[in-house]
């Protein structure tokens, strides 16, 4: 504690203005005092022994006198400053809570399976109505395969049957006029044709080979399902959302929590015109996951 009894150590010359200044009115101890022995009320503003740095204005003016509220706005600015670090922990804290997955990877890839498949274990999977909303993507994907397969045909050189010639003039006239919608019925006319398409032989090889012809993954599991997708009382299962096939426009996420981590993964679309909206996604990502076309 501060020991002013000296009146010679009270009275100090200020070095600017050279003037004396009387330390003991403004409760500071003077140049006689230990350093260690500010006066009680500054200590008391300070918890927990933090380096103490703000000072009142009148401090810097030494001819001002300083009163009481000088500590009380310390004071207050103190606890303010208190306040907002501690926010800035808990901030801290929660985010370091938070897992940040970035699925990326070129189109087809399988990203949006990927977060099919984590919506299936951590997420209850798909209700009856999410999965009855897939039927026209679904048929989509069929009458797609079916296209690419006999363009396929065509680029391999591949010589297909004279009698499969009409089912096949028959269905692209068919998909000519075909606009995707809300179709919730397999065309009864198409069922036989796509049948027959897909029966053939040197078709089925199109779809070995293509690493040199495009065709769609899915084409081999729905033609292969092609009885129960078309009968009348048609519910998607499962398995047919997580082979349907919807390119990826833009960035969809959905967030779980696992123990106590709370996920969040983006997934975003991977054709090239797609990828430059990836960059937007870098901050504060946990890991990336490559999802590799083999
Ligand atoms: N062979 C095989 N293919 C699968 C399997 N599961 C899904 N697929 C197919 O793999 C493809 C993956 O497509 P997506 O998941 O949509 O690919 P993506 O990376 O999201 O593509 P973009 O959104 O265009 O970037 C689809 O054609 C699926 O039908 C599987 O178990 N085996
Ligand atoms: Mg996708």
């Amino acid at each position: 504690m501060g020991n002013c009894e000296s009146s010679t150590h009270d009275k100090q010359i200020h070095p600017l203005k050279d003037e004396p200044v009387n330390l003991q009115n403004r409760g500071i101890p003077s140049s006689g005092d230990s350093l260690q022995s500010p006066p009680p009320h500054v200590f008391d503003s300070i918890k927990g022994g933090q380096a103490f740095s703000l000072e009142p204005a009148s401090l810097t003016n030494p001819s001002e006198t300083i009163n009481t509220s000088d500590w009380s706005n310390v004071k207050d600015a103190l606890n303010r400053n208190r306040q907002i670090e501690e926010q800035i922990m808990k901030d801290h804290r929660k985010l370091e809570k938070v897992i940040k997955l970035l699925l990326l990877g070129p189109a087809e890839s399988g990203k949006s399976t990927i977060l099919k498949q984590i919506k299936i274990i951590h997420l209850h999977g798909f209700s009856m109505a999410d999965l009855a909303e897939k039927k026209p993507l679904i048929f989509r994907n069929i009458y797609e395969s079916i296209i690419q397969l006999i363009k396929g045909a065509h680029s391999l050189g591949f010589e297909l049957p004279a009698n499969l010639q009409a089912d096949i003039d028959t269905f692209c006239l068919f998909f000519n006029d075909y606009q995707f919608g809300d179709q919730m019925e397999f065309p009864k006319t198409m069922y036989p044709v796509v049948k027959r398409i897909w029966a053939n032989e040197r078709i089925k090889e199109v779809y070995v080979q293509r690493s040199d012809v495009y065709v769609m993954d899915c084409a081999k599991y729905f033609l292969e399902n092609i009885d129960r997708i078309c009968s009348e009382s048609y519910i998607p299962i499962t398995s047919d959302v997580l082979y349907s096939r919807q390119q990826t426009v833009g960035v969809s996420e959905i967030r779980y929590n696992y123990k106590d981590l709370e996920f969040r993964i983006f997934d975003v679309g991977g054709q090239k015109n797609q990828r430059r909206k990836w960059i937007h996604l870098f901050d504060n990502v946990t890991s990336i996951v490559s999802a590799f076309l083999f």
